[in-house]
């Protein structure tokens, strides 16, 4: 389904470094990374927002540079910081109108929707839980309606593949655990695969059968998460010890000196 060979991104320095990777359809990947690492720059490269310096891109079978890469970004649902800053337009929109904008992968709803277009908007409010955002100003929300919202607006194209980008950043615990459940029901549903990107652990569902570490721009590891969330493989990969605990299929990470 996506497929990177030896794909560097540069500018005045190196963000990505050969990175090889591989996304099979229907698995759940988390992206792991300090800040800087390069996560966002990949996500970039893979919706061809960003243009590789060297190395190949497959998309669904496609080759980067191939075929015109717009038409293939309209199956990806993306979730992301730099995206919802670009919602001024949808300010004064109701929760309902933001869903529905994303039937055409653009800012700002463009034509009337049908009543099936609605219908199915109004479930996706529902499913995540969120029915009660439907007549509520996008600009109203707090940062974790938000972010729900911005979820359903990706869901509404039916992405095969939906990539959400430190989507828990600035959310307090509760808001947290809300959006969190609302990822775990998507990939228990398995209808898309998902591409998470984060700093933190316990983001990293037990769905997330598969997880990418990134470190300064190269994969340090990419593989089966149960092998690579543990204190051994972490403490290398921050290059300081660190203690991995399991609770509740919840991985914590303690940084060992300030804990001791
Ligand atoms: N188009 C660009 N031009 C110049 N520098 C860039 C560009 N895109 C990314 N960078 C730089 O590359 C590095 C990696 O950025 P990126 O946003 O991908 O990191 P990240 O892992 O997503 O970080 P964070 O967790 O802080 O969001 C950063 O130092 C950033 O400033």
């Amino acid at each position: 389904m996506i497929t990177l060979e030896n794909v560097s991104f540069k500018r005045d320095k190196v963000i990505l470094d050969s990175i090889n990777w591989h996304v099979e359809r229907g698995e759940h990947w988390a992206i792991l990374g300090m800040n800087g690492a390069g996560k966002t720059a990949l996500l970039n490269i893979i919706c061809g927002y960003q243009f590789p310096s060297s190395g190949d891109v497959y998309l669904f079978g496609k080759q980067f540079g191939q075929y015109p890469w717009q038409e293939l970004r309209k199956r990806i649902g993306l979730v992301s910081f730099s995206f919802s800053e670009k919602m001024h337009d949808q300010l004064q929109n109701y929760g309902i109108e933001v869903v529905l904008s994303g039937l055409h992968a653009s800012i700002g709803l463009h034509t009337y929707p049908s009543e099936r277009q609605m219908h199915k908007a109004k479930k996706i409010l529902s499913d995540l839980g969120i029915n009660y955002l439907e007549r509520q100003p996008y600009e109203q929300m707090s940062q974790g309606e938000k972010q729900r919202v911005l979820i359903g607006r990706a869901l509404m194209a039916e992405p095969e593949i939906l990539m959400l980008d430190e989507p828990c950043n600035g959310l307090d615990f509760f808001s947290k655990a809300q959006l969190l459940e609302n990822v775990k029901k998507l990939a228990e549903e398995q209808k898309t695969t998902i591409l998470y990107i984060t700093h933190q652990v316990d983001e990293i569902l037990p769905a997330f059968k598969s997880t990418l570490l990134l470190r300064e721009g190269r994969v340090f590891r990419a593989g089966k998460t149960e092998q690579l969330l543990t204190s051994e493989q972490l403490s290398e990969f921050c290059r300081h010890p660190v203690t991995i605990q399991k609770e509740n299929e919840q991985y914590q990470l303690n940084i060992d000196e300030y804990t001791k």
